[in-house]
């Protein structure tokens, strides 16, 4: 039999928990069963793992789940942790679990953690004695690495006193193998248009909220010195894609810039790009922006260029005007035409995200003859305290396109619904992830509902300090 494995799905959750509801039941008759068939995988978790790329699925001839792999990357800075890992029982012993336990190493190691963790039963011969097979070895479990998988063993009511915990290290990727990076999608908490400059780009006030959700952007380096887009967006050809113009744009200063080398010995100055779109294009959420900064921040640790964030964001202000907040990497408040940033700590929050459907095409809206160009400033105590929450663009959209207002309507009937920069998403703010996912729930088949976390510094920050660490290790370790 073969099988293929795929990022899943959202429209196979309830696939993926059917599995896990068989595979528990192998444990039948262990003194684990009690606990084990007494905890099921909420569904909006998965849903919220999937919708990150986190969760991986095996799928038979007939493209039917039979087995799943989920992985946490909530534990810490540079570990990954498998959440869960079940195959259908009648699949057993067909190497599936060792295949999505290697796809999901692969991808760890691809995006800079350098460990891979997980908890499961000493005695049971397809649990830590299959593990010890794929390069996981036992663990001290009172260590502090391990504090939070096994406060998570203990909600959870698993039997302490069976379960191992184990490791399996990841070493950096090597120079021809592929790394992953994110491209979190942002909101605009408020928008406010002041003015317009001689050159005919508008001077505004905004506040960026990045989130802990967006594309994934992967990059290989190539010796020839070729930019390459693999796969590309439909309707954006190569030369206007934003994370190959980002590419090229940091190339040509790297050759240009004194001081830079850009063909230093053994680092070969092409590359290689693929880009998982999930942010909606034209959606307002800075998805093409956001893929760029990606880009130049990575690229400029790959090809080891050592290029200031001033020089990067500068780089990026050349791109557009929503690049440089996602190479700074902080929820800020914005003004200029949205590069001169002030980072801003915020509290928590999540957010349903509506995608109506509906590209709003952003030149379209700044030339609008009904927006307001002449707001008052606002100030940022007038946002923090709730006063400023208004979007310049939201009523020439709401005018010109009904499907955005539609979905503003919809979500305004939990609150208080906005529009993202120019839209068409639109978004609620919600006090917890358990409001927020109710709130998803509901959502008309006619929108797309994505809950997300505001965060004051970008997953792309933490993925670039992940990369680094890992490089060090692997250079100190001589395992390159
Ligand atoms: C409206 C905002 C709010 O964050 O976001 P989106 O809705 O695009 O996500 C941004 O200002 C969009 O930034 P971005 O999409 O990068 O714009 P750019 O590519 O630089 O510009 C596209 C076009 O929009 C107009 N433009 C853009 C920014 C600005 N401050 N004034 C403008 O007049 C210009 O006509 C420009 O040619
Ligand atoms: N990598 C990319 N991802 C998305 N859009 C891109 C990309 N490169 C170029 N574009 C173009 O930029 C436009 C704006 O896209 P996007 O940044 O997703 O939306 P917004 O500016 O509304 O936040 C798209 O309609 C597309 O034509």
């Amino acid at each position: 039999m073969s099988f293929l494995i795929e990022r899943a799905d959202p429209s196979q959750i309830d696939a993926l928990c059917a599995i896990e509801r068989k595979a528990v039941q192998l444990f039948r008759g262990h003194p684990a069963w009690a606990s084990y068939s007494a905890i099921s995988i909420p569904p909006e978790l998965l849903q919220q793992a999937i919708g990150r790329g986190l969760v991986w699925v095996a799928l038979n001839e007939a493209a039917v789940p039979v087995g799943f792999v989920w992985l946490d990357t909530d534990a810490g800075d540079s570990v990954a942790g498998i959440a869960e890992i079940d195959v259908l029982p009648d699949h057993g012993q067909r190497g599936i679990g060792a295949a999505l336990l290697e796809h999901a190493c692969a991808w760890a190691g691809a995006a800079g953690y350098r460990r891979v963790d997980l908890g499961t039963l000493a005695d049971v011969r397809w649990n830590a004695p299959f593990y010890a097979k794929h390069g996981f070895a036992v663990v001290d479990k009172d260590g502090p690495a391990f504090a939070y998988a096994r406060e998570r063993d203990r909600e959870n009511g698993f039997p302490d006193h069976l379960r191992v915990f184990m490791s399996r290290p990841l070493s950096a990727p090597g120079r021809g193998e592929w790394t992953v990076w994110p491209a979190p999608a942002k909101l605009n908490l408020f928008l406010r248009i002041t003015g317009r400059r001689p050159d005919g780009y508008h001077e505004l006030q905004t506040v960026f909220r990045l989130l802990d959700w967006g594309d994934e952007v992967r990059l290989r380096l190539r010796d020839d010195g070729e930019v390459r887009r693999l796969g590309g967006i439909p309707g954006v050809p190569p030369p206007t894609d934003l994370a190959v113009r980002a590419a090229q744009l940091l190339q040509r200063h790297a050759r240009a810039a004194t001081g830079v080398n850009i063909e230093r010995a053994g680092v070969p100055p092409g590359v290689d790009i693929e880009v998982t779109k999930r942010i909606p294009m034209g959606g307002g959420l800075g998805g093409g922006s956001s893929d760029a900064a990606t880009v130049l921040v990575a690229l400029n640790q790959l090809w080891r260029l050592d290029l200031t964030e001033d020089v990067l964001a500068e780089l990026g202000r050349q791109l557009g005007a929503d690049v440089p907040v996602f190479v700074r990497g902080r929820s800020a408040w914005a003004e200029g035409i949205g590069e001169q940033l002030t980072p801003l700590s915020l509290p928590s929050r999540h957010y349903v995200v509506l995608d109506p459907h509906e590209p709003v095409p952003t030149v379209a809206l700044f030339q609008a003859p009904e927006l307001t160009r002449n707001a008052p400033r606002a100030t940022i105590s007038s946002f923090v305290s709730g006063e400023t929450t208004e979007n310049a663009f939201a009523p020439v959209v709401r005018a010109r396109h009904p499907r955005v207002a539609a979905a503003l309507d919809w979500l305004g009937g939990f609150g208080q619904a906005r529009l993202s920069g120019s839209g068409g998403c639109v978004f609620l703010e919600a006090k917890s992830f358990d409001r927020a996912t109710a709130i998803a729930a509901r959502c008309p088949v006619a929108f797309t509902a994505q809950v997300a976390m505001g965060v004051d510094v970008s997953p792309l920050r933490d993925a670039l300090a992940r990369h680094r660490g890992a490089e060090r290790a692997t250079r100190t370790t001589g395992g390159r």
